[in-house]
């Protein structure tokens, strides 16, 4: 019997962008040695020479899988996002190449909502100036514009994982809680919604965004958002670098109407811990400025290691696409049969026929078939007993429309 699905050390990972050892540990349990890890991340040119014989990738958010890097990676049947954002890949490039793109919704939640409480309160009480101002051997032990956090208003734009745990520990230290999401949203304790984004920064005393990056969220505060932002208010972003218009915040901390900011994301950010930081926003001391670490803790780390990698075991092991962010998901039991074939294809019609003639040519008694699809591929898993299952995938390879077939054993 000639078998051509690859054993598993045949099949090759890369990792990227310093994830986290526990991703590492996971997938060496289940059997994958064959690891390529890299603490920084790579360019495309780089990216698409590299990922030519590699199975799996695990990149952070510096990492752009773009439509090249995916025409280029013959092989790749899954990427790992070890992080929320997925904004760096080309999904429908992924989902056109019969990539499956899975992510970690909620590992680092907790970890951004800590952070932004805590700028909250460093803002609040000038904390930025007076370190900057220590560090230098001045002395600014003053009342002044310094504030309680209590009863102050929060605005979160943005009420989702982030925006809503965020609405919790802030009432916790009694924050008034409003909030502007484009979905309707179950507003936390007493926190209320605001129906457009100009109510809600008319009113906060601080404004906290927590928006994906989108086309809709994309420079959505620039100059004229902040004019509208009462005097005095601070501007905390830890989503993504194009949501805010640095220049124009740079502009209005410098005129004194925001009396700081906490900008942990930047629209362009270095590739790595080696390379230079520039921003319009260095020297403006009210301006913390953080280098994209919101998610960046041990706990967060570890989780999302183990998230993310049982992802791909999972998905490599199993067929299971469950809770992907670019495919019909399909939630799998183990398999009893010899063979577990696996067709992902342009969502066209015929094409059920087409595999169903193959199965029954082969004179093939199904055990499973599991079929979903979206408006642009379907993903069908069959289980069945049978030695021939080699030649019918090779077949099944043949169906015009097929965009990539596997089998497990
Ligand atoms: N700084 C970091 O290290 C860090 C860590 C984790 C996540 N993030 C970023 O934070 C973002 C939010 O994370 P999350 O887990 O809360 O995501 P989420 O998907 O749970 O929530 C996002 C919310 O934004 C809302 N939204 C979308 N477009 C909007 C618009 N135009 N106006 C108002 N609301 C809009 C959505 O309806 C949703 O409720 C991520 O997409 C990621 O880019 C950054
Ligand atoms: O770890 C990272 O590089 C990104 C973290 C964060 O922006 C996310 O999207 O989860």
């Amino acid at each position: 019997m000639s078998v051509k699905s690859l054993a598993k050390d045949k099949i090759k990972i890369l990792l990227l962008e310093g994830v986290h050892e526990s991703a590492i540990e996971l997938l060496k349990q289940h059997g994958y040695h064959q690891l390529e890890i890299l603490k920084g991340s790579l360019d495309e040119d780089e990216l698409c020479e590299k990922i030519k014989d590699v199975h799996m990738v695990g990149i952070r958010s510096r990492t752009q899988l773009t439509e090249k890097v995916f025409a280029a990676a013959e092989k790749l049947i899954a990427v790992g996002c070890f992080c929320i954002g997925t904004n760096q890949v080309d999904l429908k490039a992924a989902q056109k190449h019969g990539v499956v793109v899975f992510n970690a919704p909620f590992s680092n939640t907790r970890s951004v909502a800590e952070l932004v409480l805590a700028e909250t309160i460093m803002l609040l009480r000038g904390i930025p100036q007076k370190n900057a101002q220590a560090h230098q051997g001045g002395w600014l032990k003053s009342a002044t514009n310094a504030y309680e956090v209590r009863g102050k208003v929060l605005g979160i734009v943005g009420y989702g994982h982030i925006g809503s745990q965020l609405s919790v520990l802030a009432e916790q230290l009694g924050m008034q809680v409003i909030y502007y999401d484009v979905e309707t949203k179950l507003p936390m304790g007493n926190a209320r919604s605001t129906k457009r984004l100009d109510d809600l920064l008319a009113k906060a005393d601080v404004v906290s965004l927590h928006v994906p990056e989108t086309p809709s969220t994309r420079w959505m505060i620039g100059t004229k958002q902040l004019a509208k932002m009462k005097p005095n208010s601070l501007l905390i972003n830890a989503s993504r670098g194009t949501v805010v218009d640095i220049d124009a915040l740079a502009e209005s901390l410098k005129q004194g109407h925001l009396a700081g900011a906490a900008i942990d994301v930047f629209p362009v950010e270095p590739q790595s811990n080696q390379d230079r930081f520039e921003s319009p926003l260095c020297g403006i001391e009210n301006c913390l400025l953080t280098p994209h670490i919101g998610g960046s803790t041990v706990e967060a780390q570890e989780n999302i290691g183990i998230e993310v990698a049982g992802k791909l075991v999972h998905y490599s092991d199993n067929g299971s696409t469950l809770s992907a962010v670019n495919f019909p998901e399909v939630s799998l039991p183990q398999h009893a049969t010899a063979r577990r074939l696996l067709h992902i294809h342009k969502n066209q019609p015929g094409m059920m026929n087409a595999i169903n003639k193959i199965l029954s040519d082969f004179e093939i008694n199904v055990a499973g078939q599991y079929l979903q699809t979206d408006e642009n591929v379907g993903y069908v898993v069959m289980d069945i007993d049978t030695d021939n299952g080699t030649e019918i995938l090779e077949k099944m390879k043949a169906i015009p429309g097929t965009i990539r077939a596997r089998q497990l054993f």
